[in-house]
């Protein structure tokens, strides 16, 4: 059994299957992760939705800010961008059969045989993997409860607040952990986060630098993460594993074996 985990896949469904077939995955004994954003810009997130799903238990995914968005945007349609190519998830007749199963996919995941946590934009410095999981799972449990996703996703948007707080409650609570494990990039020592520069390590703001640049609260764990293009696959810190290669921005898609560590890259995907 092997456990692969690949970068941002973003309805990037021919890459995909050219690095799985790369690999010859079997998914009868082997395990894919994928980093979250499954879906919007690319050319095939309705397929690709299929296809993850289509592998059971062989995937585990957990979900992106992009993800987020499709699940938003299927509650209320004027929430789409001019960029966003999710219409034809939401005109799918197996539509409530894909949103209902993302909707079970959890913000973290944790292997204590690899010693990996997974999560779309990284890990806070400022928690523990213990207390990431236990926050992820507040956000998940809303997630799946019919009543209380409407109101989450109606006030998920939003920057603030910008610090992680123990006393936060509500809609707030809720949105900070969203933001962290699922925007994170800039942030300061800490945790006070910045939502806005988009660009590599060399863009940060006074005063932040890139959350894996500070001590880890559990300095033995590795963390997998995508979300952040501009880093090209690269963090430069030891277990700190960056996948998102931007396959939707027209480079290469990342697939890495979490057992040896060995990385494989495929262009095969149509530039966006
Ligand atoms: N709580 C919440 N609040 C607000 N929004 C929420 C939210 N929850 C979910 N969302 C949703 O989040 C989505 C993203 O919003 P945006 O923040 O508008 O999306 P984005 O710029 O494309 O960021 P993305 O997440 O795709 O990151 P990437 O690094 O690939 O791309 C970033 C940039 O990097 C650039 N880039 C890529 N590769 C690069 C490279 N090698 N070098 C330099 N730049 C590069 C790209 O051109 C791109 O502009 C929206 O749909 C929004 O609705």
């Amino acid at each position: 059994m092997t456990t692969y985990a690949v970068g941002d896949i973003q309805g990037c469904l021919k890459p995909l299957k050219c690095l799985l077939d790369e690999v010859a995955f079997n998914r009868s004994c082997d395990v894919l992760w994928s980093v979250g954003d499954l879906v919007n810009r690319g050319p095939d997130s309705l397929d690709t939705l299929r296809f993850i799903d289509s592998l059971g238990s062989a995937c585990i995914a957990v979900l992106g800010n992009h993800d987020l968005h499709l699940l938003a945007a299927s509650r209320d349609a004027s929430r789409l961008r001019k960029s966003d190519t999710l219409l034809p998830i939401l005109k799918a007749d197996d539509r409530e059969q894909l949103l209902t199963s993302l909707r079970r996919r959890p913000l973290a995941h944790w292997d204590e045989r690899l010693g990996v946590l997974m999560t779309h934009a990284g890990l806070p410095p400022t928690w523990t993997v213990k207390q990431t999981l236990k926050r992820a799972a507040e956000v998940e449990e809303v997630l799946r409860c019919d009543e209380r996703l409407p109101l989450f996703l109606d006030e998920m948007y939003g920057n603030e607040p910008d610090r992680w707080k123990p006393s936060l409650t509500g809609p707030a609570r809720l949105r900070c952990i969203t933001n962290y494990l699922t925007r994170m990039r800039f942030c300061k020592a800490d945790g006070t986060l910045d939502l806005k520069t988009k660009e590599g390590v060399g863009a940060a703001p006074k005063g932040f630098a890139p959350w894996f640049t500070y001590p880890r609260r559990d300095p033995q764990t590795q963390v997998v993460f995508g979300h952040w293009a501009a880093l090209e696959a690269k963090t430069g810190v030891a277990g700190i594993h960056a996948l998102d290669s931007g396959c939707v921005w027209g480079n290469s898609m990342t697939l890495m074996n979490l057992d040896t560590g060995e990385r494989h890259q495929c262009s095969c995907g149509e530039p966006t």
